[in-house]
């Protein structure tokens, strides 16, 4: 698989702070990476930093860019859709669309005009008359319509209800995504997005703490649900995480034995947000 964007030890300090800190990270075409983390983990910061929005130490390589010496380049080729995403209130679809044609040598107006055909925005709509989705669905016919190889997206759906950020994610697979392409993403929906992700990676204060394919992070994590007799057996399989509720407990396993797990209890395959809160909770304590 032809790597689109590598990070190589990237680091960012803020004062003494460093809120990013050694990142190694590689994208491939075809790949859907979900950059997760709690608050402050440094996630945005990331970001900016391969979108050369920010200075940083170590190595960017982005579709062959580096992005802190060549960032207009690489914005030709990279679309971007940030979590504090402003529009101006008074400009209509129309002009929105007139001006990225513009501006934007990959931009197809044809294809940002079919879409919002299949929304409620019509292109004499202003921004400011929009509701906060439908701002997100003009956004995103905007960035959808660039012929991308790289799609950043920060927090897409921030604010958005249930069935828009379904519908967000079901345009972005219909309508952007092909094997050529890669998408990274960061979200603290996880479990709206786990289904799409073909990779993910766990930050925590700066650092990543887990890079896995989905499909390889699922056969490394299991859960158990353990009957009490076994608890004291299981305990001692170390497990990452142990929550008891209505007299069963269950724990959260990395890479053990399948054969000693499926000896203390009926095991399953972990959500993405069990996973991660499991290794948070390895982080932090
Ligand atoms: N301009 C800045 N000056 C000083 N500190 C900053 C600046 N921008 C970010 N930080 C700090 O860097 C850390 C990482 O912030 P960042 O926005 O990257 O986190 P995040 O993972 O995106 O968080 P969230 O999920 O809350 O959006 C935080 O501790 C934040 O306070």
């Amino acid at each position: 698989m032809e790597n689109l964007v590598s990070l190589k030890k990237v680091s960012k300090q803020y004062g003494k702070k460093a809120v990013v800190d050694q990142v190694d990270l590689t994208i491939s075409a075809g790949q859907i990476v979900g950059l997760v983390g709690p608050n402050g983990a440094g996630k945005t910061t990331c970001l900016q930093s391969l979108l050369g929005l920010t200075d940083y130490d170590g190595e960017i390589d982005v579709l062959g860019f580096e992005p802190k010496s060549q960032r207009t380049a690489m914005l030709e080729q990279v679309a971007y859709i940030a979590d504090v995403a402003v529009l101006p209130k008074w400009i209509t679809a129309n002009q929105l669309l007139s001006y990225m044609e513009s501006i934007h040598p990959k931009f197809s107006r044809e294809k940002a005009e079919s879409f919002l055909a299949k929304t409620n925005i019509g292109l004499t709509s202003k921004v400011g008359q929009l509701s906060k989705g439908m701002v997100v669905q003009l956004h995103l016919a905007l960035i959808l319509a660039i012929d991308a190889q790289v799609l950043v997206l920060d927090e897409p759906t921030l604010g958005l209800d249930l069935l828009t950020r379904r519908q967000f994610y079901s345009h972005l697979l219909e309508e952007f995504y092909t094997e050529e392409k890669c998408i990274l993403i960061t979200t603290h929906q996880i479990e709206e997005i786990e289904h799409i992700l073909t990779d993910v990676a766990f930050i925590q204060d700066g650092k990543i703490v887990l890079a896995e394919s989905t499909e390889h992070i699922k056969e490394r994590f299991k859960l158990v649900a353990v009957s009490p007799e076994n608890e004291s057996q299981a305990s001692s399989l170390k497990p990452l995480t142990s929550n008891r509720l209505m007299g069963i407990t269950t724990m959260l396993f990395d890479n053990a034995d399948s054969s000693a797990l499926s000896g203390v209890g009926k095991v399953s395959t972990p959500s993405l947000a069990d996973i991660f809160v499991g290794v948070m909770a390895k982080e932090v304590y």
